[in-house]
């Protein structure tokens, strides 16, 4: 791995990307400025739409940004559309390697249309072969793998040159729960035994939770949050929930909770919900004072709060809603192969 540039293995400004379609604008990503460091493992998440595809399309060098800037390994997105093409690997939604030709023979030829010595890509198809678990099956067709074996095919496609920066988009979609799971586990292994900057988009909130350093949350093209997954959830707190007798009640018990320092009180019909930094610590007390005021509730949880919760938070959507009802594909679409 050549390791002579030194910023942060992603620089965007202003980085913007329309469509028309059926004459109309798409705003797919609007203004995006972000810095992502060399060997940061970072998850785009987001709903349907949000402009995670695109993002990844332009630093990929596969479309042009409309206005704004990026570069990857130092190399602009634009001007240097070769030397980014050579510092990366990408794993698109689509598979990646041909299907008449055996697994082997697909990461040999890979590795040589990148560079390689004929020895170097036999070599590092071997090494990828067995770091993802795939000798049973590397001497089959590609036709013949099943979805999983597939997908990490594809993952050590993008891997055979030991790129410095890796973009995975969606890498587990259409993968069983087990299946996610190991190659949940397979990326962060990889991550941590090249030290490569690790890039991918997710619906699964449990995805971006347990893979990323980073998760940077999108909407309408736009970051709406940008830290740890820890953080983001203890900035918002835990959720205390409360259920009353009446409708009556839950107003009352509003009221008292609101006094409650550094609160959030959200009141529905019979539940109020309370949201406070440790909610195990505070729920004694707000049981005691809502005893004492006439009004104990019949019901209580105390929950963590959840990537969903943040993302609620920040939209007044729930992630898992937004997956329900996916955007229409585009139907009109526009040539995606940069000048
Ligand atoms: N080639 C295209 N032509 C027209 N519109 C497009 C094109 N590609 C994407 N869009 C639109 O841009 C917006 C962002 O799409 P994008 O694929 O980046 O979202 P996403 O967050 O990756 O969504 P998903 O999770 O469904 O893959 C959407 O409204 C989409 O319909």
């Amino acid at each position: 791995m050549t390791t002579t540039h030194t910023g942060p293995a992603i620089v965007t400004r202003g980085l913007t990307r329309h469509f028309t379609s059926r004459k109309q604008t798409v705003e797919a990503v609007q203004g995006l400025d972000l810095e992502i460091g060399q060997g940061e493992l970072v998850a785009f998440l987001g709903p349907n739409g949000a402009g995670k595809s695109t993002t990844l399309r332009m630093l990929t060098t596969l479309i042009p940004p409309t206005s704004g800037t990026a570069s990857v390994a130092g190399h602009d997105v634009v001007t240097g559309q070769r030397d980014v093409r050579q510092a990366i690997g990408f794993v698109g939604q689509g598979n990646g390697a041909g299907h008449r030709q055996l697994g082997r023979d697909e990461l040999i030829s890979q590795g040589r249309a990148h560079g390689l010595s004929r020895a170097d890509a036999h070599r590092r198809a071997g090494e990828l072969i067995a770091d993802l678990d795939l000798e049973a099956v590397a001497d089959r067709k590609v036709s013949s793998l099943s979805g999983g074996q597939r997908r990490r095919l594809d993952i050590a496609m993008g891997l055979v040159h030991l790129p410095r920066v890796l973009f995975l988009d969606e890498p587990s979609t259409g993968l069983d729960p087990q299946n996610r799971i190991n190659l949940q586990e397979l990326i962060q292994r990889l991550h941590a035994e090249t030290g490569s900057t690790v890039v991918l988009t997710t619906h699964y909130l449990e995805e971006a939770d347990a893979l990323a350093g980073r998760v940077i949350v999108v909407d309408h093209g736009r970051v709406i949050a940008d830290d740890s997954a820890a953080r983001l959830k203890s900035g918002l707190g835990d959720l205390v929930r409360l259920g009353f007798g009446s409708a009556s009640d839950a107003a009352r018990a509003a009221g008292r909770l609101s006094r409650v320092p550094d609160s959030r009180v959200d009141t529905s019909a019979e539940t109020v919900d309370l949201r406070v930094k440790d909610g195990s610590a505070m729920v004694g007390e707000v049981l005691a004072d809502l005893a004492a005021d006439g009004v104990p509730p019949t019901r209580v949880e105390v929950a963590r709060p959840t990537l969903d919760d943040v993302f609620l938070d920040l939209t007044g959507r729930s992630l898992r809603e937004t997956q329900q009802t996916p955007e229409p594909t585009a139907t009109e679409i526009e040539s995606e192969v940069a000048a």
